[in-house]
């Protein structure tokens, strides 16, 4: 049957030669198709943010400043929020310096202001729209870690971990908001962790307001769902940042321990450029984490029983190694 299929010209053989053959425009076909589509998405990303007036607060140091730098550099018109003028100046020399490729830079506004104070966050509000007259993408970065022992931890350190991590981007939202509404576009952008899903042992301040923030802004999507306003919860894992230096302990006093998860984690660099495509894609929510924090995210909600065991044997360790 083989041979009498050949003989008219007609093989198995030719037929799977035939299906090879017309796979491969097909193929080049899908490829190109695709890339025609992520360059329009690139192209669509970097408009968005282009001339947009960004709000980024925490500038002074960190994830902050890696976002002032990228946000910068793709043409925004930046204002740089922090505590200390003097890091934002140096800031704004060191953006100055940047080199400038073909897309317009502008010179980033400055304000100052406590995230704690909340008439301060009031009245930065009210100075953001007097200079630049309108917010186009507001990026809640700013924020402190703890280290502590529940049992050990004043209340007021609870609280002031609230105070800057939640109150303050909640009080600088809800400042700004009404005016994106009224202008028809707007961006909340919140720079939450890992540990806004879930807690790990001696962080219960810290995870507590990360939970908070992502309950937070994952209610005011659904509430703006209606409207022009995006918002976009970015969850890393460790950044090589100053976070844990700056992190508080139990009695209020600061850690001063670059610890060895922040010193090996990810670039801040690299975070900062996910959090431009992220907002320049729309995206809802991004997880910036390796395979082990992305796998305990899910055993959370899947088995929360192993989870917390884990969780309890990584306490009791940690427990160990602070008496040994
Ligand atoms: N590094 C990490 O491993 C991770 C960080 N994150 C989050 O990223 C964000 C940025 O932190 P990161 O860059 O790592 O840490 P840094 O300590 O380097 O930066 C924190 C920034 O927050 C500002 N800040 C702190 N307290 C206040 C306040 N009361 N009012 C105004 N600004 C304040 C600091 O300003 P000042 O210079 O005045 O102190 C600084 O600019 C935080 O929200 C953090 O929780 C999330 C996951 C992992
Ligand atoms: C099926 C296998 C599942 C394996 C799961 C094992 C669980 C292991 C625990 C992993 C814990 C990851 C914690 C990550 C914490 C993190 O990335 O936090 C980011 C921060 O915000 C850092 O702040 P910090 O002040 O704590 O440095």
């Amino acid at each position: 049957m083989f041979l009498a299929e050949r003989k008219r010209g007609f093989s198995p053989l030719k037929m799977t030669d035939l299906t090879s053959w017309a796979i491969i425009p097909l193929l080049l076909g899908s490829v190109g198709v695709y890339s025609l589509y992520r360059l329009l998405q690139r192209l669509r990303s970097s408009a968005y943010v282009q001339g947009a007036v960004v709000v980024i607060t925490g500038a002074t140091s960190g994830l902050g400043k890696e976002c002032a730098k990228v946000f910068y550099s793709a043409g925004s018109q930046l204002v740089l929020c922090g505590r200390n003028e003097e890091r934002l100046d140096d800031l704004v020399r060191e953006l100055g310096r940047m080199r400038k490729g073909s897309i317009q830079t502008h010179k980033p506004h400055k304000v100052i202001f406590d995230l704690s104070d909340v008439e301060a966050v009031d009245s930065a509000s009210h100075e953001i729209l007097n200079n630049v007259g309108k917010v186009d993408i507001l990026i809640n970065n700013a924020g402190i870690s703890y280290r502590g022992n529940i049992l050990k931890t004043k209340v007021s350190v609870d609280r002031m971990i609230m105070d800057i991590n939640y109150f303050g981007p909640v009080a600088l939202t809800k400042a700004l908001l009404p005016s994106m509404i009224k202008n028809g576009r707007g961006h909340i952008v919140v720079i939450s962790s890992v540990q806004g899903k879930i807690s790990i042992p001696f962080r219960s301040a810290y995870a507590a307001s990360k939970h908070a923030t992502q309950a937070f802004f994952d209610c005011l999507r659904a509430e703006m769902a209606a409207t022009e306003i995006e918002v976009t919860v970015v969850n890393p894992g460790y950044i090589k940042t100053n976070l844990s230096m700056n992190a508080v302990t139990d009695d209020g006093s600061i850690y001063g321990v670059m610890d060895q998860n922040t010193a090996e984690g990810r670039s801040a660099e690299d975070v900062a450029q996910i959090v431009l495509r992220a907002v320049g894609e729309r995206k809802k929510e991004v997880l910036v984490a390796g395979l082990v924090p992305t796998l305990a995210v899910y055993l959370r909600t899947i088995s929360p029983k192993l989870f917390f065991a884990i969780m309890a044997a990584r306490a009791k360790k940690e427990r160990k190694l602070k008496n040994a």
